[in-house]
């Protein structure tokens, strides 16, 4: 990266990390300030103390170490606090840019969300171990590049000083201005070989990280399916530990071989480097010391001086060195960067959802075809149908037939790949997609409850009202068991944030559908909702699910086909295609899919 772009991006991240907060800036160069003044005080009042005692000053030389200690005290104070709120901000930069990230993933397009890149970004945004860098790391690299940076400049005042010295009248190399510009060759010599040996030294770490990307993410989810609780079960009944333990061994072998091989060039490149150094140190000690016993400057500035100079060596090898370091974490959060800039939708409609009383939404699909992006496999094909208000509509089908995919299509979570869709006559891709996923309540096969209190997870990020929420669990017949919860309504489900209740697999069912009763959606679209619940459970909301859904037009996806009895349509779907459509007895009638499916399951319960 040049300079001008470096600069550029450390502009961008400085303003990126103050959002919300200005005094980060503050903070970043207090502490850069007085951590790269702390040194050259220290070397500035030692050569002084040091050339006052050997002047025998000694009430100055008191006085001199007073003022340098409480100069150094007060300085070294202020640099604590300032880095104290520097970390402090460091993880609050970290905590934001999670937050942003996952925000982020939740507002893109499902469609898009799910595609490979994306996850993959979202990993790479995200990444924080193994030193990729973070947004946290890289204020940290800032403030190591404007420490070192103002180290150096203090080095050139320095030097220029010491160059200024020369004494040419005394025709010795030591005294004239030679023996510097030689020591200042030797120093660039130096600085090159070294940002050659460190620039290498990156390289290889970037090589490590990038090798290491793929194990890394294996072990990162073996760890997290390893340790959470809802798969402990059936780990260990499984006797699956041994075999993701050989999975995580696998990925350990992959990775741990890099490392020990950087950890050897890590060693060599460190060995290389500080022999350049003390090859210039050496330079710096003999040139300055002669000067001082040439009468030059005075012997105690032998300390400032050369102590200028290694340090100027050893900052500007960590600018050069933190400069890559920069570029780096930069082409990390650069990803992170084009992940929260991009648009989430493709496209996205404008229109509002009209408001209606009478709960007239009619759904219709017109020929609809598709095919999952990437894939060119059929999983629809030309479906036709509309939803009449208020109907009862079951969903069945064989595993595969696209039953799923097709309520995926109508809550617009992808987008039919031939055909549209309408509401009320309108393309929903016209409407705006916020207010047009309001119009729906879904609970999907793999619905998802929080470890948050009872309530919350029913009201899902509504306003809680009291009266509505018990409406919904009567209606899904859970009153009697929430009454018995440690904390009624308020208990909290599971063990992720403390302790709280684990609800058998019907129960959690059973408040997924509450959740969606109470979201009043004049669509509600139930997917498998009764597969974990007892016979007689099953038959009680099969009895309610009229009347849950009064008013409302419903879609049920079932495999229990006498479940379908209670609908007021049934549509087959078969293959991906709309095979048979019609009430229990026509279809019965029939002597079709349905009926066999029907009459397979029945013979099991006579
Ligand atoms: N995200 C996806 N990417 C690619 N193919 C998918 C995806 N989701 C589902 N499919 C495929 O689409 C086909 C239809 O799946 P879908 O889940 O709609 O079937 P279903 O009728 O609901 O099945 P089930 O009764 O088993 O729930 C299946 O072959 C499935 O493998």
């Amino acid at each position: 990266m040049k300079m001008k772009e470096r600069f550029h991006a450390i502009c961008r991240f400085l303003t990126m990390v103050s959002q919300g907060n200005h005094r980060v800036l503050f903070w970043l160069l207090g502490s850069a300030f007085a951590a790269a003044t702390l040194p050259y005080l220290s070397l500035f009042f030692s050569a002084r103390i040091l050339n006052l005692l050997l002047a025998k000053s000694y009430r100055a030389c008191l006085y001199t170490v007073v003022v340098f200690l409480l100069t150094q005290y007060g300085l070294g104070l202020f640099e604590k606090i300032c880095r104290q709120y520097l970390d402090g901000q460091k993880e609050l930069c970290l905590a934001r840019t999670e937050q942003k990230i996952t925000a982020k993933a939740l507002e893109l397009e499902f469609e898009k969300f799910e595609k490979t890149e994306t996850m993959d970004a979202i990993r790479r945004t995200n990444v924080s171990s193994m030193g990729s860098g973070n947004v946290g790391d890289q204020l940290i690299v800032i403030h190591t590049l404007i420490t070192s940076l103002l180290s150096v400049l203090y080095a050139l005042f320095f030097l220029l000083r010491l160059f200024l010295l020369s004494d040419s009248s005394r025709n010795n190399f030591f005294t004239s201005p030679f023996s510097m510009l030689a020591l200042l060759l030797l120093c660039g010599v130096q600085l090159a070989l070294s940002s050659r040996i460190n620039r290498r030294s990156t390289q290889k770490k970037i090589e490590l990280n990038q090798g290491n990307d793929h194990s890394n993410s294996v072990a990162n989810y073996l760890v997290n399916v390893m340790l959470e609780e809802r798969r402990a079960d059936d780990i260990r009944i499984g006797h699956l530990d041994h075999f993701l333990d050989v999975q995580f061994g696998k990925a350990m072998e992959h990775f741990l071989p890099m490392y020990l091989d950087f950890a050897r060039f890590s060693a060599i490149t460190d060995g290389k480097n500080a022999l350049l150094s003390l090859l210039s140190n050496f330079a710096a000690y003999l040139v300055i010391g002669a000067r001082a016993l040439y009468g030059v400057l005075p012997i105690g500035d032998v300390l400032l001086y050369a102590g200028s100079v290694t340090r100027a060596m050893s900052d500007l090898q960590t600018f050069l060195a933190t400069g890559s370091e920069f570029d780096y974490i930069n082409s990390y959060l650069s990803t992170y960067e084009d992940f929260i800039a991009q648009p989430s939708m493709a496209y996205d409609g404008t229109l509002p959802i009209e408001k209606r009383d009478d709960g007239q939404y009619e759904f219709a699909f017109h020929d609809v075809s598709f095919s999952y992006p990437g894939t060119n496999i059929p999983v629809l094909e030309h479906v036709t149908l509309s939803f009449a208000v208020g109907e009862k509509t079951a969903l069945v089908g064989r595993n595969g037939a696209g039953k799923t995919t097709l309520i995926k299509l109508l809550c617009r979570l992808y987008e039919p790949t031939s055909g549209y869709i309408t509401l009320n006559g309108i393309d929903i891709r016209k409407y705006s997609y916020k207010e047009y996923t309001q119009a729906f309540s879904v609970v999907f096969q793999d619905f998802h409850l929080f470890s948050l209190p009872l309530d919350e997870n029913i009201a899902a990020g509504t306003e809680i009202d009291e009266a509505a929420l018990q409406s919904s669990l009567a209606k899904v017949g859970l009153t009697d068991r929430v009454q018995q919860l440690p904390q009624g309504i308020r208990t909290r489900l599971y063990n992720n944030n403390g302790s709280g209740v684990d609800l058998s697999g019907g129960e959690a069912q059973r408040t997924a559908i509450a959740r969606a009763l109470y979201k009043d959606a004049p669509f509600v679209i139930l997917d498998e909702p009764t597969a974990a619940l007892d016979p007689i459970a099953e038959a009680e909301i099969y009895k309610q699910f009229s009347q849950m859904t009064a008013g409302k037009t419903a879609v049920y996806i079932s495999h229990r086909m006498s479940s379908c009895k209670f609908c007021d349509r049934i549509i087959v779907l078969d293959h991906g295609r709309i095979a048979e459509d019609g009430t229990h007895d026509t279809l019965l009638a029939n002597h079709g899919i349905y009926a066999n499916l029907y009459e397979t399951q029945a013979q099991y319960y006579t």
